[in-house]
This record gives C-alpha cells, sequence and structure tokens, in this order.
C-alpha cells in the first residue's frame, strides 16, 4: 500500500483485503503470515484458499435439478475435492511441523489455536486430527471472503460518496492523529466509523441469503404454511433495502446509526448480516473489529481517489452472485499519503 502511495499507482482493495485477512487468521490460528509472498507455503495456501471461494460461488445447474447431481455435470464437486485435498495437504504440513516441534521462522508463538486444539486433543477423543482439519477448513473459507467483500465494498461506498469519506476522516483526525493506523481500543471512539461499517452491512451484506436451513416442523409465519423440511433462505439483501423500514435505501447514509440502537448482533431483524440465533456467525467479533481496524486505518493513513478513467458517476457499483456477495468489478483505488499532523 505504502509502495503504491509513493508511485499512485491503483491497488486492488479486494485483493490487499483478502490477503490481510488471512494473514490475520493466519496468525490466531497456527502462528503464520499466510500472505508472506516470499513464503510457498503460504503462496500455495492463498491460492488455494482462494479457488475454494470462487468455486462455491459458481452457480450449479445440479442445485436446481438435484437429479443431476450425480453427474457433476460442471465438474464443480470434481474441482472443489482436488483443492480440499491440497487444502488438507497444507494442514497436515503444518500439524506435523508443529508435532514435531519444528518452530515457526519469524514468529513469537503463543498459545495459538491450533495448540490449543492439540492440548485439548490429550484429553479429549473426539478432537482427532479430522476434525481440527475441518475446523481449520471453515474458519478460513468462512473468515476471508466475507471479510474482505465487505471492507472492498464500504471503500467502494466511501469513494463514490466523498464526503462521507471526508466526514470519517475528520472523525478519525480528531479522536486519533491524523495519519496513524487504528488499534482496537480506537474503536469505540469511533461512532461514525461504526455507523459507516453498519451501513455497508446493510446494503452489501456478504452472505446475502445466510446459510441454508430446514424447518424442523410444520410452521405457520405471517399467514403461510412452512413444511417440515423445507429449505429455507432468509433473504437479508432485501431485508437491508427495504423501503417499507429504510428510508432512501439505496442511498449510503451512515448518519441513520448514529445515535440508534440497531446493531449487527442478531437481536434486530432488520439488520442481520452475521444472521442470528444459535447459527449466528461466530466470527462477528472478530470480524467486526478486523473491518474498523482496516478500514480506520485505510482512510486515516491515506487518501484516495479512483483510478484514472473512473468516476463516481462512471464506476460500477454491480454485485456478483454466489455464496458470498462480491464486487462485479474490482475496485482499484490510488493511495497518497497522509502526512501525521
Ligand atoms: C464480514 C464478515 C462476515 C460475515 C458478514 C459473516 C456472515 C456469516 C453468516 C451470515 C453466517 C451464517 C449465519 C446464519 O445462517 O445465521 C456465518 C457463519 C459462519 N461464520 Fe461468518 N461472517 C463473517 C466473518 C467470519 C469470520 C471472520 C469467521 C471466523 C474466523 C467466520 C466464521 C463463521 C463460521 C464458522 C460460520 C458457520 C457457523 C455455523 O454453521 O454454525 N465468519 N457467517
Amino acid at each position: 500500500m505504502g509502495m503504491c502511495g509513493q508511485t499512485r499507482s491503483p491497488v486492488d482493495i479486494g485483493e490487499a483485503a483478502f490477503a490481510t485477512s488471512l494473514n490475520l487468521l493466519g496468525n490466531a490460528v497456527f502462528s503464520m503470515d499466510l500472505a508472506d509472498a516470499t513464503s510457498k507455503l503460504a503462496k500455495e495456501f492463498k491460492e488455494v484458499v482462494w479457488l475454494i471461494m470462487e468455486e462455491a460461488g459458481k452457480p450449479n445447474i445440479a442445485d436446481y435439478f438435484p437429479m443431476l447431481k450425480w453427474l457433476d455435470p460442471q465438474g464443480g464437486r470434481r474441482r472443489m475435492s482436488r483443492y480440499f485435498k491440497r487444502l488438507f495437504a497444507l494442514f497436515d504440513r503444518i500439524i506435523s511441523e508443529r508435532l514435531e516441534g519444528i518452530p515457526v521462522s519469524g514468529s513469537k508463538r503463543k498459545d495459538d489455536l491450533l495448540d490449543i486444539l492439540l492440548n485439548l486433543s490429550k484429553d479429549k477423543e473426539d478432537m482427532d486430527l479430522v476434525t481440527m482439519k475441518h475446523l481449520f477448513l471453515i474458519l478460513f473459507t468462512a473468515g476471508t471472503d466475507t471479510t474482505s467483500n465487505t471492507l472492498e465494498w464500504a471503500m467502494a461506498e466511501l469513494l463514490v460518496n466523498p464526503e462521507k469519506l471526508l466526514k470519517a476522516q475528520v472523525e478519525l483526525e480528531e479522536v486519533i492523529v491524523r495519519g496513524k493506523a487504528i488499534v482496537e481500543s480506537d474503536i469505540a471512539r469511533l461512532p461514525y466509523l461504526q455507523a459507516v461499517m453498519k451501513e455497508t452491512f446493510r446494503m452489501h451484506p456478504a452472505v446475502p441469503l445466510l446459510l441454508p436451513r430446514k424447518a424442523g416442523a410444520n410452521v405457520q409465519v405471517s399467514g403461510y404454511t412452512i413444511p417440515v423440511g423445507a429449505q429455507i433462505y432468509v433473504n437479508v439483501w432485501a431485508i437491508g433495502r427495504d423501503p417499507t423500514t429504510w428510508e432512501n435505501p439505496e442511498e449510503l447514509i451512515p448518519e441513520r446509526f448514529v445515535d440508534s440502537d440497531i446493531d449487527v448482533k442478531g437481536q434486530n431483524f432488520e439488520l442481520l448480516p452475521f444472521g442470528g440465533g444459535r447459527r449466528i456467525c461466530p466470527g462477528y467479533p472478530l470480524a467486526t473489529r478486523l473491518l474498523h481496524m482496516m478500514l480506520g486505518s485505510l482512510i486515516n493513513c491515506f487518501d484516495w481517489k479512483l483510478e484514472d478513467g473512473v468516476s463516481a458517476a462512471t464506476i460500477d457499483m454491480g454485485d456478483m452472485f454466489g455464496i458470498t456477495l462480491k464486487k462485479a468489478q474490482p475496485l482499484q483505488a490510488v493511495p497518497t499519503p497522509r502526512n501525521s499532523s
């Protein structure tokens, strides 16, 4: 980012955010920098997680015509099992190096998730290596793309609404210092930044239909019968843009969340980007912290403009529907370092 700032060249915001999320998760789980461009293992890891997310987002005709499932007409299942094998081979390598006591290069490891699970596995039979690897799989797939897509949308919305970007930057200058990265303890003192994040969650929920659920019994909801066994999708994208709930739902108005009690913890049904109830996203406390820190730091350390030839009027703000809601055209933006005041 700093280099792009010096050469005034554009940054692919989604890609930078993906690498950052992978790096933060990699540190928490394995004490490893999985975005390290010089590490072969990190490169392979990043590539496989990216391929899995790409594949998971592709529409599959067999989902609409289940009798075609066994045929795997688009080859998605075959490709996905190849990617899972590659990722599990990487997990195997990381786990066996840890068991053999090989130190993690360049890191001061202290009770990361892998250590905790390995210790747990000594007493608990059901915490075996297979369970661990599946847990890592879900953490890395559920935690990276969702976070990076949300950050990309937040930046895109601020770049097409420069007056909101300026307002967020002014708040940061007043509360922190201009040009400084923000830390977790700063977040509580930045209500406008929090409101920008909530507005982004409302307009661009990363998992637009949540994860599918199955009705456990026949139920009546608003006069409709939902039969036992039916697959249920909750369209939080549509809920976030419902004009009977939100005034001017297509506009970015973070102010609607300033002095409002509405939060993303599953209690306010008009804003459910992380779902709710027993299956609410377990990563939401981590994701919200990461997002505030990433967005706050990006806009406090740099001024931003859209790449040459693109303006707020011409930028493509369309989304690409997949398992996560991605910006169809990757956001390219040019940073200029902001000097500390
Ligand atoms: C902006 C970031 C994120 C968003 C919007 C998001 C959203 C969601 C949603 C909507 C669900 C399904 C909940 C439901 O159906 O009620 C989910 C599940 C899940 N998320 Fe997240 N998530 C994010 C980040 C993360 C992170 C950082 C992690 C972990 C590191 C994570 C781990 C998980 C896991 C493990 C599940 C499955 C839970 C289960 O099946 O019970 N997520 N997430």
